[in-house]
C-alpha cells in the first residue's frame, strides 16, 4: 500500500479524530459536519487507516448533517473503497450520541439504506436491512447485509490460516472484480458460533465484522439455530435477532454488541 508519512512542518489543517472499537474492529472517527474532511481525498483515508503512518484503523467514518434523518454515517475501509460496516455503524450511533446528535434512539442513512438503532447500557442494537436471499454453493451459502459475505462452516476454526483461505476465495473467479468478505464459523459446544472474518477492503482478517456475524447468524438456521444466536469473534461476542421469512429471506435483523470510546487526537493533514 502506498501512503505518505504525515508532514508537521506545514500544517494545513487540524483534524479532530476519535477512536471507537466494536469488539475489536476499529475505526476513526470524524464529525464531517463543518466539511472539514474531503471524502474524495481517497489518499487521505488511507493515510489516516494506516497503522504504521497513520492513526491505524480497520476503517474511517465520517458523520456528516442528513436532510432525512438523524445523520448520515459514510463508511471506508481502510484501503479507501466503502461499503456497510455494521460494527462501525454501532460505534457511529455511539459516537453521535456523544456529540449530541441523538439520544438513545437514532436514525440514520448509510450506503444501504436507512437504519435504526438504539442504546440499552453499554451495548447499541442496530436494525439491519432485511435479507431477500441466501445463494447456496453445495455447502457454502452468501449472503448481502449491507455488504457482501460468503460463510463457509468448518471445523478446527482456530487453527485456521483465515487469510490464506479467505483471500483465495475473495479473489476467485466469481468474486475477484467486486471482492466479497469471507466468513469461517464453527458451531460451539455452547450452542453460540466462532466467526472469523477476512475482510475485503481490509484485506486482512479483522478482529470481528458485524456484517459477518449477522450473515452467518443467517445462515446457521440451516443448520437448525434459531434467532437470537450468540457468536464469538476473536475480539469479543456479539449477538443477532432475526425474523424468519419463507424459505431464504429474514427481516427484523438486529445486530447487537458494545461500541467503546478509546482515545481522541489531533493531526494536521
Ligand atoms: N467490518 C464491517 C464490514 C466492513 C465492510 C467490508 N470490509 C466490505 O468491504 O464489505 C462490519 O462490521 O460489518
Amino acid at each position: 500500500m502506498e501512503v505518505q508519512a504525515f508532514s508537521s512542518d506545514h500544517p494545513m489543517a487540524v483534524i479532530h479524530f476519535y477512536k471507537y472499537q466494536g469488539t475489536g474492529n476499529d475505526f476513526i472517527m470524524i464529525d464531517n459536519r463543518q466539511e472539514v474532511v474531503d471524502k474524495t481525498d481517497l489518499a487521505l483515508v488511507k493515510q489516516l487507516c494506516h497503522r504504521r503512518y497513520g492513526i491505524g484503523a480497520d476503517g474511517l467514518i465520517l458523520i456528516e448533517n442528513s436532510q432525512e434523518t438523524d445523520f448520515e454515517m459514510i463508511y471506508f475501509n481502510s484501503d479507501g473503497s466503502k461499503s456497510f460496516c455494521g460494527n462501525g455503524s454501532r460505534c457511529a450511533v455511539s459516537f453521535a450520541n456523544y456529540l449530541g446528535m441523538v439520544g438513545d434512539n437514532a436514525e440514520f442513512k448509510a450506503i444501504d439504506g436507512f437504519h435504526e438503532a438504539y442504546i440499552m447500557q453499554d451495548q447499541v442494537f442496530l436494525r439491519m436491512r432485511n435479507v431477500e436471499k441466501v445463494e447456496q454453493f453445495e455447502e457454502d451459502m452468501f449472503i448481502n447485509t449491507g455488504s457482501p459475505h460468503y460463510i463457509r462452516f468448518v471445523k478446527e476454526l482456530a487453527a485456521m490460516d483465515v487469510v490464506e483461505e479467505g483471500r483465495k476465495i475473495r479473489n476467485s473467479e466469481l468474486y475477484k472484480a467486486e471482492g466479497t468478505n469471507v466468513n469461517f464459523v464453527e458451531p460451539t459446544q455452547e450452542g453460540k458460533l466462532y466467526v472469523r472474518t477476512y475482510e475485503r477492503g481490509v484485506e486482512d482478517e479483522t478482529l470481528s465484522c458485524g456484517t459477518g456475524v449477522t450473515a452467518a447468524a443467517l445462515a446457521s438456521t440451516y443448520l437448525g439455530y434459531s434467532s437470537p444466536v450468540k457468536l464469538l469473534t476473536p475480539g469479543g461476542q456479539l449477538q443477532v435477532a432475526f425474523k424468519t421469512k419463507g424459505n431464504d429471506q429474514f427481516t427484523d435483523i438486529y445486530l447487537s454488541g458494545p461500541a467503546t470510546f478509546v482515545f481522541k487526537g489531533e493531526i494536521n493533514i
